[in-house]
């Protein structure tokens, strides 16, 4: 796995990373849905300086030019309920791209620290030989992104797969690491030590999906 961790360098982005960790400034859920977004986007710019380019002729209203546009077939994937944000910060800029959309939430059956990944809904384009870039804003055990790639097998092989993520633990790189192809790319903001109990990222932000969109039963 090649890993991009974009906090290695400062940048504008460190101010949207200190607002969705900060216990006051996230409880606005529209300030923490539109930074979701503008890491997105951050994280989309950064990553289409890895894609594959070819020249395309233009004509202004004056003459010729010669630009380099992104050639790749981009599917862009986000994992429910958290990657929505992500999702729209990335369309953002990637505006004409297919689009995919898969469910992945953790069940409880016993306790908080015991849980299964369930992957319920999937509604996507062929995947076939395509560049695969899959949104999920917080990467804490790794279980989420592996019960994904596993679900969207029967859907064909990408050519390549590239991981948009925004917080993740060194725990669930590890774990992504072994159960994704060795060319496949972790785009991160920002990179953790520790899980809790829970399988919650310390310090983390708490709970992406209820901070976007409100606690569920
Ligand atoms: O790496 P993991 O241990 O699998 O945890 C990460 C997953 O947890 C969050 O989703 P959650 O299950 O909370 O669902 P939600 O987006 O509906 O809140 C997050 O968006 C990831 O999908
Ligand atoms: O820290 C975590 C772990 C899983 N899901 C989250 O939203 N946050
Ligand atoms: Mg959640």
């Amino acid at each position: 796995m090649i890993i991009h961790h974009l906090q290695e360098k400062n940048s504008i982005l460190n101010k949207f990373i200190a607002e969705i960790r900060d216990v006051k400034i996230q409880k606005d859920s529209l300030r923490f849905r539109r930074n979701i977004e503008r890491i997105g986007e951050v994280l989309g710019y950064e990553l289409s300086k890895q894609l594959t380019y070819s020249v395309k002729d233009i004509e202004t209203p004056l003459g010729n030019s010669q630009e380099q546009l992104i050639s790749n077939s981009i599917v862009l994937c986000s994992i429910l309920r958290a990657g929505l944000p992500l999702h729209q910060g990335l369309l953002n800029y990637f505006d004409d791209v297919e689009n995919a959309f898969i469910s992945a939430y953790r069940h409880h059956s016993n306790n908080d620290a015991e849980f299964e990944i369930v992957v319920e809904y999937f509604a996507a384009p062929s995947l076939n030989k395509k560049t695969l870039l899959l949104a999920d804003p917080m990467l804490a055990t790794g279980q989420s992104l592996v019960a994904v790639i596993e679900a969207i097998k029967k859907f064909g092989t990408p050519k390549e797969i590239h991981i948009l993520t925004v917080i993740g633990s060194k725990e669930g790189i590890e774990f992504i690491k072994e159960n994704f192809p060795k060319n496949t790319h972790l785009w991160i903001a920002a990179i953790d030590d520790e899980l809790n109990s829970k399988g919650y990222i310390v310090p983390g932000l708490g709970d992406a999906g209820d901070l976007a969109f409100g606690a569920k039963l």
